[in-house]
Formats: structure tokens, sequence, C-alpha cells
């Protein structure tokens, strides 16, 4: 790629409005890009770019620059008007670590008046460059220790009066304290929004020679939106999944982490089985979190709504991993496009989740094939007794930490009674027993026990209703997050019979069980 292409695109603006010459040539020593001050003085035309940089310089120090790959600093001539000027070549690498060019830093011997000649030493030059390019989304302004100016760029003057003052002061600020100082504050005009600055001082020769100041200002708007996606990362972080993350203690688990490890380094599609709630979708994203998509999204999404999309092509199309919940059949012509998409689009990772058989007759020969290759199958809780414990403290953990709690242990009697149950609904409904649980029991309690169980009733649909400190509507959500979880769990986790049950659809279903975190992650 042009290095040109990925670095004036990106860095144009700051670059264009510099005061010295700036220049990117490639490792053929052609030029790519001059920022306006390097055409000023190598009296370059518009249309002159990708000329070799020695019809330009005498002598040029690239090939040390390419040979040794070290900054250069050298006195150039140039050639079109024999101007000596004073020159940084830096070596510029790709993000793999190869060498892509060179930047070329230039400043004229004799236009810069004595003080500024002094202030702009090269190697603060290479600070100043380096810096505004890391906040190239900010404005910037370089001020020297006298407060005065040197370098201002276009957005700046538009701060207010009451805004500049205050970036004054912290340019002071900066300099007298001789460290960084950034700082945030409310804008007070009738947009809203926010200021925020950062000042890094710039030395030279162990001396303070300035200040760069970068200023950031969004509206309220924007700052909305940045706390929206600030929200959206969280949530993304929060429903991320590492195979660490796991609890496997029990034999069965162990098998399938060491399956899903080996089988996240290859390229096929993969099958998990398991019951409702045995860790699927968990398991999918430790998964691709040591795949190479990993650093790409991952897309839940179920048959129902693959069989349902408006749009004539799968909704499969961009690079990442596809974790595809298989809860109903597919037609098919939808068959067959998923065919398609798993084996020509190589970007696309698939993986299937299901918590029923796979019956050979309802399905295209060759997908059948394919989505028989790379099982694994999930143990359900009753089959890893020895992950009870570790799972229930590390549930109780999280629960802690969501309703201040202070619960350490749970008292053996208790365990041996949970380890005897049914759970149909797997580790999920463990979590759900156990908050329930959880909330019942005082600050204090730092034990669990079957008393405490015995008490309560907590399997009945319908909670006794005692005032509890809690608003109205955090107590109607309550009941409701309660009422379905008893549904699906009388219907044996079935969600298109408990959707039946409850008249409501399954979409709706699916949105409430989301809601009520009872599956994880499945809008990310
Ligand atoms: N081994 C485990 N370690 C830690 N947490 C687990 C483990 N197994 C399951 N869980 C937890 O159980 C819950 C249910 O897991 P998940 O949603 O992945 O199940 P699923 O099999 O995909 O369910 P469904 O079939 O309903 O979609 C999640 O909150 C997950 O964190």
């Amino acid at each position: 790629m042009k290095i040109a292409s990925i670095t004036s695109m990106k860095y144009d603006h700051v670059l264009q409005q510099l005061p010295v010459g700036i220049m990117l040539i490639n490792k053929d020593d052609r030029i790519e890009f001059a920022n306006a001050m390097a055409r000023e003085l190598c009296e370059l035309a518009n249309d002159n770019d990708l000329q070799s940089l020695s019809e330009i310089i005498d002598h040029p120090a690239t090939i040390n620059v390419k040979q040794l790959h070290q900054h250069v600093e050298s006195i150039d001539t140039i050639k079109i008007n024999q101007q000596k000027v004073l020159s940084v070549y830096r070596p510029f690498f790709s993000e793999q670590g190869t060498l892509m060019g060179i930047i070329l830093m230039f400043e004229s011997l004799h236009t810069f008046d004595k003080q500024v000649r002094e202030f702009t030493d090269k190697k603060m030059l290479e600070s100043i460059i380096e810096e505004s390019m890391k906040h190239h989304h900010y404005d910037f302004r370089v001020v020297m220790p006298d407060k005065t100016e040197w370098f201002v760029s276009q957005k700046w003057q538009q701060l207010s009066k009451k805004e500049k003052q205050w970036v004054d002061l912290l340019a002071t600020k900066a300099i007298n304290a001789r460290r960084e100082i950034s700082d945030r504050v409310q804008v007070s005009s009738n947009r809203g929004g926010s200021l925020e600055i950062i000042c890094k001082p710039l030395w030279n020769h162990g001396k303070i020679a300035g200040c760069m100041q970068f200023v950031n200002k969004s509206s309220e708007q924007e700052t909305d939106e940045e706390l929206t996606i600030a929200r959206q990362l969280i949530r993304k972080l929060e429903s991320s999944y590492r195979m660490s993350d796991i609890i496997a203690v029990s034999p069965a688990m162990n098998i399938a982490k060491e399956q899903a490890k080996l089988y996240a380094k290859m390229h096929t599609p993969i099958m998990i089985k398991g019951e409702v709630g045995t860790g699927k979708q968990m398991m999918a994203r430790a998964i691709h979190d040591l795949s190479e998509w990993r650093d790409y999204p991952f897309y839940f999404i179920r048959f129902s709504e693959l069989q349902n999309a408006i749009t004539k092509k799968l909704p499969i199309k961009q690079k990442g991993t596809y974790y595809i919940y298989m809860d109903s059949k597919l037609t098919q012509d939808r068959q067959e496009q998923l065919l398609e998409i798993m084996t020509k689009q190589h970007h696309i990772r698939i993986i299937f989740g299901t918590a029923t058989a796979i019956h050979a007759t309802d399905w295209l020969d060759g997908l059948y094939d394919m989505l028989q290759r790379y099982v694994m199958v999930l143990p359900n809780l009753k089959e890893r007794s020895e992950d009870f414990q570790p799972l229930i403290m590390s549930i109780i953990n999280m629960l802690n930490q969501k309703y201040q709690k202070n619960v350490s242990a749970i008292d053996d009697h208790l365990l041996t009674h949970w380890i005897k149950q049914d759970w149909p609904g797997n580790v999920m409904q463990l979590e759900r027993t156990l908050e329930k649980q959880v909330l019942r029991v005082s600050f204090g309690t730092e034990v669990l026990t079957l008393d405490q169980l015995e008490q309560a009733d907590i399997d009945s649909p319908v909670p006794s209703v005692t005032f509890q400190n809690r608003s109205l509507q955090e107590a109607i959500d309550q009941f409701e997050k309660d009422y379905i979880f008893s549904a699906l769990k009388q219907n044996q986790f079935n969600k298109s019979k408990t959707a039946r049950e409850l008249g409501v659809s399954v979409r709706n279903l699916y949105y409430k069980m989301e809601k009520y975190n009872m599956e994880r992650g499945a809008n990310s």
C-alpha cells in the first residue's frame, strides 16, 4: 500500500498546516506527499507528485535511513533555488514493523528568525510532529515559555474568550509544573458539551522550550454519542468470554475446552451441542477470542431470524464470527445460501449451537456433512458435578458485586441438596436459583444454608409480596423475570412452547430473556 494513502489522508490537515516542510518518501525515494510548506520551499507545482527526491534535493540522505533505520539530520540544498534547509529524515514503519518509507522534515535556514530557529530544534520538531499525529482529532497550538504563540491550528481560533483564558492558564501550569496536564470542563454555551484539553511541555536541550496544547470540543450531542459508544464497548467487553473464564474441573468439561482450543485455530465451521444453558454461546465466544477473527465482531443470530430475513440473501456478510443458534428449520433455498457462504466466504467463521438433535433428512447433503464434521458436546450440569462448587462460587462472586452482598460460602448440606437436583436449565438455571437466594439473604449473611432455602419457596412462580424498598417498576420487573423463568423451566426451556403459553411472540420472549440477562450478549 502507498504510504501516502494511509498517512496523508489521516493526518493531512495536521501536516498541511505545519510551518515546516514535510514530505513522505516511499522506499524507491519517490515523493508521495508534500505539505504546503514543502511545496513552497521546493517550488513544487501541485501536480508534481511522485518525483524522485534526488531531482529536488542534492544527495538526499535516504540511503542511510533505509539501511540503518535511524534518524538522520543534515543540511541539504534544494536544487531549484539553492536554498539551504535543515533536514530530519525519519524511517517510517508499518504496524507489522516493516519499513514503508521515510518522513522528511525540513526548514529553511534563512527564513526563520533567530528565536524560532532556536526554538525549532530538530528533535523538538520531531516531537511536535509525533504528538500532533497521536492527537490528530484535536486542534492544537504551540506556545513559547513567554506565552507567545508559535503555531495555532485553524479551529483553535473558534474558542471563546473564556475558553481561551482557561487554556492559557493550563499552559502556564504545564510549563511551571514541567509536566503534562490534562483537564475536561463542561462548556457553558447554549450548545452545551465539553472541552477536553491536553498540555504537553516541549523540551530543548534539557530546558522547557514551550508547551503544546491539544483541544477537543464536543457538543452535548457528541458527548452523548461518546457515552453511547462507551456503553456499547462496556457491554461488548462484559459479554465477551475468554477460555480461562470457563470453569472446568470435571473431565468432560476439560475435554470440551481442549477440543475448543484446537478448533479455534481452524477455519472450518464448528457445531456446539449441549442442553439449554450449558454454555454453548459462552464457548463460542471463547473460541472466537482464540481465533484469528478475534479482532472482528462476534455476531449472534438464530436460524429463525435467517429464515425470516427480509433480504433475499442471508444477512451474513461481515468479517467476523457468526454464532448461529439452531432454533428452527431452514428452507432449502436458505440452506443453499448458507452452504454457499460456508464454502466460499473464507473471511467468515461460523459456529453453530444446538440444544436439539440434528436429523439428516432435514438438511441438504453437503450442509449436513459440514454440520457433522467438527462437533463438540458440552456436558449438562449433572454430568459435571465436580464443577458444581467452583461454578457456584464464581456466580456468587458476581452476585455479591451486583447486589452488594457478602456471601462467601455455601454449606455442605445445601451443596449436596443442589447436586442431587435435576437442572434442566443447567448453569443458566443455577445462576437464577443463586440469584434468588442471594437476593433473599441479608447484607451480613456470609454462608448460604439449606435452612434458608427451605424457608423460602424458591420454585414459587409468584414471590411473596412484601414491600422491599424498591420502586414499583423494579418490583414489576422482578416479577416478570421470575414468571418468565418459571415458565421456561416448566417447559424444559423450550422457547417456542414457553412463548406460546405466555401469549407472547418468540421474538418478544427472546427480548425479555436478554433484558433480564437470561441469555447473554444476544445483540452484541
Ligand atoms: N463452564 C462454565 N463456566 C462459567 N460459566 C458458565 C459455564 N457454563 C455455563 N456458564 C454460564 O451459564 C450461562 C448460560 O450459558 P450460555 O448462554 O452460553 O448457554 P447456552 O448453552 O448457549 O444456552 P441456550 O441454549 O439457552 O442458548 C451463562 O451465563 C454462562 O456464563
